[in-house]
């Protein structure tokens, strides 16, 4: 199998967004959970993207992961390899964007990386290096409350610039509207200047439309799926994919069994579709000072869905508002209530998959990243989009059988999402 675009993505609900993107662009991709072992079938496809959970971990080990698969792309014929970062540049002064990037470009002969979380679709743009969700700066968006990585500043050429050891230049709209030769002569100039990492403004789907173009001519690049839609693009524009264009329609061939919605994002939106969830299916608020406690709110968590789940599907949240997640990590850390929450859906997904379940959403990065490393699922085929960045999944060489999933990121999706999702998985 030889690949035309490689991407590294830095957690699961992303690669899903991604490999969404890369689809309805034209190429056939599949997702790879992880670096794939040597005896997965895979089919044959023009773009592989390779889940990683490395957007909260150290950078080190971020930086360790990359550069692996990173590796294992190249040595099946990717010519670019795009590090899939959130659109809301989710990360922290300790990086990971800016060691990954660094780290993947130094891989590759050194050059200057082409960086933007830009995703007009879901209301992601950037204009003069500041970065805007849905009209409001990142720092005034919800980003502000998150979790594990708080976005205070919507300025990315400073946000990069802490995470980076070299400078960070900005290649603004104006140039990007003169096309990809002016585009090249800034990336040229900066290359002179010492300069490794440049944030690019994009508002609409033609600014990045020129920048996959002049991304795809150098080994990598950095950014959210608007900058896949632009590589992709420019593949199919070169000529040179001879697939015809990808299908989605044998990854959503029926499964069977029972169905649910675990949810460990905590994003407004998230918060909004479980209450809307509420109105259709029996919801389980977990209580998180118990889940960290001990085991017994894990038990009664399987116990409330083995009483309800052959009705029809339901929902199990540790979701809480801003508020409550604060009070939690000043309890017990940031980082470490996260993973013990992750840790805690984790099983009670491979529990309800245990008993039964075959369609399941997971929403959050995080979240889903734990739960398809427990159930320990190779790779995934990409099946139609339920809601923008997200499409149904279809496993690939998965012990338990075949199963359909959603992995939504936080942000994403309408107010009835999950029901949505899984009217779409039968
Ligand atoms: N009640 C809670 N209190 C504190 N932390 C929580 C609570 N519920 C979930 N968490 C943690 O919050 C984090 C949410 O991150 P996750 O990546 O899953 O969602 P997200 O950031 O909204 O999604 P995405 O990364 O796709 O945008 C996880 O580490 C999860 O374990
Ligand atoms: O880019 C996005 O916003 C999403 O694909 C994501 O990475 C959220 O985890």
């Amino acid at each position: 199998m030889a690949i035309l675009l490689g991407s590294i993505a830095d957690d699961y609900t992303g690669a899903s967004d991604l490999a969404n993107t890369l689809t309805k662009n034209g190429l056939r991709t599949v997702q790879t959970v992880g670096i794939p072992d040597p005896s997965l079938a895979l089919p044959d496809v023009d773009a592989v993207v390779v889940s990683l959970k490395i957007r909260s971990v150290p950078a080190s080990d971020a930086v360790a992961a990359a550069a692996s698969a990173e590796r294992w792309l190249r040595q099946r014929g990717a010519g670019h390899v795009l590090y899939k970062i959130c659109s809301t540049f989710d990360s922290t002064d300790a990086g990971n964007i800016g060691p990954v990037t660094e780290a993947l470009s130094d891989a590759a002969g050194g050059g200057v990386v082409l960086v933007t979380p830009a995703f007009p679709e879901t209301g992601r743009t950037v204009y003069l290096g500041h970065l805007f969700v849905g009209g409001q700066p990142l720092n005034e968006s919800p980003l502000k409350d998150h979790p594990l990585n708080p976005m205070h500043d919507a300025n990315l050429v400073r946000v990069l610039t802490r995470q980076s050891r070299n400078a960070v230049g900005l290649v603004d709209l104006t140039t990007i509207a003169a096309g990809p030769g002016a585009v090249k002569a800034r990336l040229d100039a900066f290359r002179t200047a010492g300069i490794t990492a440049v944030i690019a403004d994009a508002i609409f789907e033609r600014d990045l439309e020129t920048l996959g173009e002049v991304a795809l001519e150098t080994p990598v690049s950095t950014g959210a799926s608007g900058l896949g839609l632009g590589l992709a693009r420019a593949l199919v524009r070169s000529g040179r994919i001879s697939s015809g264009g990808a299908t989605t329609t044998d990854a959503i061939r029926p499964v069977g069994g029972l169905s649910a919605v675990v949810a460990g994002s905590c994003s407004k939106a998230t918060l909004h579709q479980l209450d809307i969830a509420e109105r259709s299916m029996p919801v389980l608020r977990l209580d998180p000072e118990q889940l960290l406690a001990g085991p017994d709110e894990i038990a009664a968590a399987i116990s409330w869905a083995g009483d309800r789940i052959s009705a029809g599907p339901v929902v199990i949240a540790a979701s809480a508002a801003p508020e409550t997640v604060s009070r939690l990590q000043l309890l017990y850390g940031r980082e470490a209530s996260g993973h013990a929450i992750e840790t805690a859906t984790s099983i009670i997904t491979a529990e309800l998959v245990e008993r039964g379940v075959r369609r399941l959403v997971v929403a959050g990065g995080e979240t889903s990243g734990a739960a398809v490393d427990r159930l320990a699922i190779p790779a995934f085929l990409i099946g139609p989009e339920i809601a923008p960045g997200v499409p149904v999944l279809r496993t690939v060489g998965n012990a338990q059988g075949d199963m359909l999933l959603a992995l939504k990121s936080g942000n994403f999706g309408g107010d009835d999402f999950f029901t949505a999702a899984l009217a779409m998985m039968h």
